[in-house]
């Protein structure tokens, strides 16, 4: 299965464009980075990959076809913040549960503690958040994954541990990784090829 944005523009209302006829590809079963300077649209471009927002022109595509509009979305986005990515109001099992009944070996993969499933978000270090927020977005139907500075918030440790569970699902499942960040030690570390912003953008 394939990944194609095939001349993708957008741009925040009068603003400049924030990028134009821009392409990107990505295979299932790759690894892929984008690394470029901050505020140029990066965050932007993984909302529209993932179906948040409608580029104002040009296309996403997978495997051809237009990404379904309604009912599960085969590319998942996680976002640098994992507080700001859940409702502080809903416990940790409802929000999981936002994306399917998980699979148990997925929370142990994760190193998710069943015991966590009752507790409030707030209760939660950033890490373990995070980690449930990997966990709702790979539900059975995920194809691709958009990690967006997914880790930059977390500690050495937990950095190690997430990326170490989300390569070995990826590749039992031969996902498809898009690794938005700006260290370039990781993305050396974990892509199979890096794409730098500027060499896309129009
Ligand atoms: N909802 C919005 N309305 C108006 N402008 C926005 C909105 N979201 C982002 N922007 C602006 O669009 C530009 C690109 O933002 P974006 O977050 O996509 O960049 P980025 O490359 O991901 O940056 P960073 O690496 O710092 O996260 C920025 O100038 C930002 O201020």
């Amino acid at each position: 299965m394939r990944l194609e944005a095939k001349k993708l523009g957008y741009r925040y209302a009068n603003d400049a464009w924030l990028f134009r006829k821009f392409d990107l590809s990505l295979q299932q079963g790759e690894t892929v980075g984008l690394v470029g300077p901050s505020g140029r649209g990066k965050t932007t471009l993984a909302r529209i990959l993932a179906g948040y927002d409608t580029p104002l022109e040009g296309t996403v595509m997978l495997d051809g076809q237009p990404l379904p509009k309604r009912g599960y979305h085969p590319v998942q986005l996680v976002f640098q913040h994992p507080e700001e990515a859940v409702n502080p109001r809903w416990r940790i099992g409802r929000i999981l549960n936002e994306g399917g009944q998980p699979d148990p070996f997925l929370l142990q993969e994760l190193g998710i503690d069943q015991g966590w499933l009752e507790r409030w978000p707030g209760e939660l270090s950033g890490g373990e958040l995070q980690r449930f927020c990997v966990a709702r977005a790979l539900g059975p139907q995920t194809r691709f994954l958009i990690a967006d500075e997914m880790t930059t918030m977390l500690d050495a440790v937990s950095q190690a541990q997430v990326w170490h569970s989300v390569l070995a699902i990826a590749k039992q499942r031969n996902l498809g990784l898009l690794v938005i960040s700006h260290e370039p030690s990781l993305i050396r570390r974990l892509c199979d090829r890096v794409i730098e912003w500027e060499s896309l953008v129009h």
